[in-house]
């Protein structure tokens, strides 16, 4: 049976993220990409390279009119990612969403509004395959030791703190092990934040520095041992597997899916 023609249209084609997407996009012969989404402030823009001849719009209204897309892949901020799905989902446009920092209410709103269209949708906090084996190797560790922190690690241009990724892990920590107050119950913190992020008994340590691209490591501690999963995406091009997959699932759900390890077979 011959595949689904998928028509894409990627949200910030020009950043990190996006310009790795729309070559991901193009050279997927199933893909088409019908449209990229810019910023009001560059609506003047023209698209060039591998952006040459695909129409830009500053709204996903516009652009869903225009071009008829069966998918949104957004790697925007998150100051825009809420209302750009919101106006995706009333659109019958199903989001694919790599931009970090929807809060849990507003991924439960879009989960609802989802089903009430019985719309396809995927949140991925990490489309890196060793990323969601960190996840899960850490949350069947957490089972059996308890104490644990995790410290993630990323570029210094990234806006959420902690990342996406980190929530992510520890709520799947969290389903797994009973909360925990860790660490001496009388420390003190001598600098504001030393101890970092609070997240169901224990800590989420966010480092930003030049160089970096996206890394975590889950340490947890026992009786005279330790356990450290890491992982490290070394370059963009790490998320781009999973990004594909993702649009592909998509247009078989009637509903939204957060995080990629509930659509891996
Ligand atoms: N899920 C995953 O696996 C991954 C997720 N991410 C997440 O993806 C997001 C993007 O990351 P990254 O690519 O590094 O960020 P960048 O800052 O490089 O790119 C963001 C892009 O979004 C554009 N943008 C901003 N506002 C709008 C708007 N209103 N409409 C359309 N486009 C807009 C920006 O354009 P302009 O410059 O004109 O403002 C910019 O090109 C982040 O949330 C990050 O955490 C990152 C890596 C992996
Ligand atoms: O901003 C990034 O770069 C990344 N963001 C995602 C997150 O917040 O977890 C995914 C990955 O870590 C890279």
């Amino acid at each position: 049976m011959e595949k689904k023609h998928i028509r894409v249209m990627i949200a910030g084609p020009n950043g990190r993220m996006g310009q790795e997407a729309v070559k991901m996009v193009l050279a997927d012969p199933q893909l088409e990409l019908v449209a990229g989404i810019v910023s009001p402030a560059r609506k003047d823009v023209q698209g060039e390279g591998t952006l040459s001849g695909i129409p830009l719009f500053t709204s996903i209204e516009e652009a869903s009119e225009t071009v008829k897309p069966d998918v949104l892949v957004d790697f925007t901020n998150p100051h825009v990612i809420l209302e750009h799905a919101i106006s995706a989902i009333r659109l019958g446009v199903r989001p694919v969403i790599g931009t970090t920092g929807l809060s849990p209410d507003e991924i439960e709103m879009l989960d609802k509004q989802c089903r009430e269209k019985g719309l396809g949708a995927i949140i991925a906090p990490n489309f890196a395959i060793g990323a969601i084996l960190m996840m899960k190797f850490a949350q069947e560790a957490a089972k059996y030791m308890p104490h644990v922190e995790i410290i993630e690690l990323h570029h210094d241009q990234k806006l959420d703190a902690p990342s996406g990724t980190s929530i992510k892990t520890a709520e799947l920590i969290a389903e797994s092990r009973k909360e925990l107050k860790q660490g001496h119950p009388d420390e003190k913190e001598v600098i504001d934040g030393a101890r970092g992020g609070y997240y169901n008994g224990f800590r989420i340590h966010s480092v930003r520095l030049p160089g970096m691209v996206a890394h975590q490591e889950v340490l947890f501690g026992h009786v005279g041992q330790t356990l450290s999963i890491r992982h490290d995406s070394l370059n963009r091009e790490s998320f781009m597997p999973g990004v594909n997959l993702a649009i592909k699932k998509a247009m078989d759900l009637d509903h939204l899916v957060y995080g990629l390890e509930n659509v891996l077979d």
